[in-house]
């Protein structure tokens, strides 16, 4: 059976949940399970702190999980990133009150609270910054209200916790993140278990973000129209009963599919239609 660990709670845990069940997995009825057992696909999942998934699947006693890379990163655990789920989008950022620091190179023999020791330490490692750094668990904006530091680093997605502190984000991102699917690092890759959930997974993110596009043209025009919309391989072309017309089908990305209809409009296409899609696999 295959076994894997899904974020229990915070930020991941509910998209998780969602993403996997519409892959068609079966996820747990309330927040106080603990496992779950997913019988007809033959999967175990665990509902784990998102902080703590990598460290168990680096151990080989699970075999995926759904987790954030910067938790990823931050654990060091010997585990690698196979998939990106394009939900859970943050960035990490070290900011201060202003006029602190111009960047970076003026944190010398500051202290950085963070709950993110990890990525931090090598951070400043790598950039020759000679900063201490205090583990907090949560809530760091406050640390430098308080006293206990003079910098923080931590997630950043709209910004609202650090403007309602009066802080502001110094230098560029220390890394961008976002959930991810991680394995143990230098796992069966072949593994056709594994292969197949991340099938399943990909199909969601393709159903999530294409839409199927049908509409009628003029032989004439098809190389026009074939250009505008080239789906993922070849778009599907079919006679019409009306000669001199063809029905072209093809996937388009959702977030352009009415620039591309109006593009399609104006050389001639016509019955344009746009249909979400359900599952798929590429
Ligand atoms: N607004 C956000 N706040 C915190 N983490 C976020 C946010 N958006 C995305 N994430 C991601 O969620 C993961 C952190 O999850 P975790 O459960 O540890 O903290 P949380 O979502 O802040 O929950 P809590 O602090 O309530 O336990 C990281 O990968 C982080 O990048
Ligand atoms: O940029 P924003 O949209 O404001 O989101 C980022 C904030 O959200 C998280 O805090 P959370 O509410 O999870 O509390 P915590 O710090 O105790 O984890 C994170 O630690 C930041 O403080
Ligand atoms: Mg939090």
């Amino acid at each position: 059976m295959l076994r894997i660990a899904v974020p229990n709670k915070g930020s991941l845990s509910g998209p998780a949940s969602e993403m996997l069940h519409e892959a068609g997995y079966r996820q747990r009825k309330e927040s106080k399970e603990l496992v779950t057992v997913d019988l007809e696909n033959d999967v175990e999942f665990f509902y784990l702190r998102p902080k703590d998934i990598a460290i168990y699947v680096a151990s080989g006693k699970l075999d995926i999980g759904i987790t954030g890379r910067d938790l990823l990163l931050d654990s060091g655990a010997n585990a690698e990133e196979i998939l990106a789920l394009n939900f859970g989008r943050s960035t990490f950022r070290y900011a201060t009150r202003p006029g602190t620091a111009k960047g970076p190179e003026d944190f010398h023999g500051m202290t950085i609270a963070t709950s993110y020791e990890g990525i931090v330490a090598k951070h400043l490692a790598e950039q020759g910054i000679d900063a201490s750094v205090v583990h907090l668990d949560g809530a760091v904006e406050t640390a430098i209200q308080l006293g206990v530091a003079e910098v923080i680093a931590d997630v950043v997605e709209t910004g609202t916790s650090l403007r309602n502190a009066g802080l502001e984000v110094i230098g560029e991102p220390i890394l961008k993140s976002e959930a991810v699917v991680v394995r143990r690092t230098g796992a069966d890759a072949d593994d056709p278990r594994a292969q197949q959930f991340l099938r399943r997974m990909q199909g969601v993110l393709v159903a999530r973000s294409y839409v199927m596009m049908d509409y009628d043209i003029r032989v004439e025009q098809l190389e026009n129209a074939v250009a505008l919309t080239p789906g993922l391989e070849s778009p599907t072309v079919s006679p019409l009963h009306h000669e001199g017309w063809v029905a072209v089908r093809a996937m388009v990305p959702a977030k352009e599919a009415q620039r591309i209809m109006d593009d399609l409009y104006d050389i001639g296409a016509r019955a344009i239609l746009t249909t979400s899609i359900h599952a798929c696999r590429l």
